[in-house]
């Protein structure tokens, strides 16, 4: 078998053209979406993910601002920062990029960002909306990666998902919405004894582990999709992913490529929830 390739970008081409839409209603309603990313620090990978955000809300028209600070900032001048945001009225969305210098505690930085313009889904009201299943923000990669199997037809409903890596960005949150559209969910990680007797039982396979290619063609059941989460850089500077592309793709029946997968549907994503926050604004 080879696998059929999910594509990522095209599929995120099509979720941004709908807010893109949206937008311009929005504004023939004398609202303009507001996004603002705070980075701290000058991690490179970070910058990309940020241009790449700043890019996309402009040219949906947004109003786009990208915060960035030093490596040394204090908590205390982030979380002032943040509270500055929230009383921004023409500011709908509020995202901390992550991860953080260490001695910031993203915890409690995360929760200073109003729930109503956390369009990152990570404070705990949302996390806990999501669990109820009620209307929050749900984080943009899970969030994408359920449009990614809706876009490519592929079922959830009674489907056995298992999830590889279980941080609260990527594998909770994945497991969460799976389970509210009645997959059967199994969750592993780096503590789990006999990984692929898991991974083999698996018709969705989600891997966010952060270990490069550790999945491979014996991990996977025949006909299964993969999503690959993981994005790494290689030394030769290309990128790969937490699978082992070319060996999965021989079992596998769809599969996500590193680049052009998961990473585009998480800007799309938080494109959408953007627009969703300035929605909610308006309908108050
Ligand atoms: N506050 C947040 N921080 C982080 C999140 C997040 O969702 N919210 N996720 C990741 C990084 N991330 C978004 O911030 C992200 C990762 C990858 C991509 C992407 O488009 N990748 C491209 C390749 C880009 C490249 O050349 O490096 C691809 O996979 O095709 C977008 C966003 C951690 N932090």
């Amino acid at each position: 078998m080879t696998a059929k390739i999910i594509d990522g970008k095209q599929i995120a081409e099509q979720v941004i053209s709908k807010v893109e839409e949206r937008v311009k209603l929005l504004k023939g309603q004398g609202i303009t979406p507001g996004l603002t990313v705070i980075l701290v620090g000058d991690d490179p990978a970070s910058q990309t993910y940020v241009a790449s955000k700043e890019r996309t809300s402009q040219r949906l028209g947004m109003k786009s601002e990208v915060i960035i600070k030093p490596v040394t900032i204090s908590e205390k001048e982030l979380l002032t920062l943040i509270h500055q945001l929230n009383e921004d009225t023409t500011v709908d969305g509020v995202l901390l990029q992550l991860p953080l210098p260490k001695h910031i505690d993203e915890n409690n930085v995360l929760q200073a960002i109003l729930p109503e313009k956390d369009v990152d889904g990570f404070h705990p009201v949302n996390v806990g909306k999501l669990m109820l299943n009620q209307e929050g923000f749900v984080p943009c990669t899970p969030y994408g990666i359920i449009q990614l199997l809706d876009y490519s037809s592929i079922s959830i409903e009674g489907k056995h998902a298992v999830i590889v890596g279980r941080s609260n960005i990527v594998g909770k949150p994945m497991g969460q919405l799976l389970l509210n559209r009645h997959a059967t969910v199994t969750y592993t990680h780096s503590r789990t004894q006999n990984l692929e007797k898991f991974t083999k039982q698996a018709d969705l396979l989600i891997v966010a582990t952060g270990q490069p290619q550790m999945i491979t063609k014996n991990h996977i059941k025949p006909g299964a999709t993969v999503i690959d989460v993981g994005i790494h850089r290689n030394s030769d500077g290309r990128l790969s992913g937490d699978v082992d592309f070319a060996s999965a793709s021989e079992v596998a029946g769809f599969i996500t490529p590193v680049p052009g997968g998961v990473g585009p549907m998480t800007i799309a994503m938080l494109m959408e929830n953007t627009c969703l926050s300035a929605e909610r604004k308006l309908s108050k």
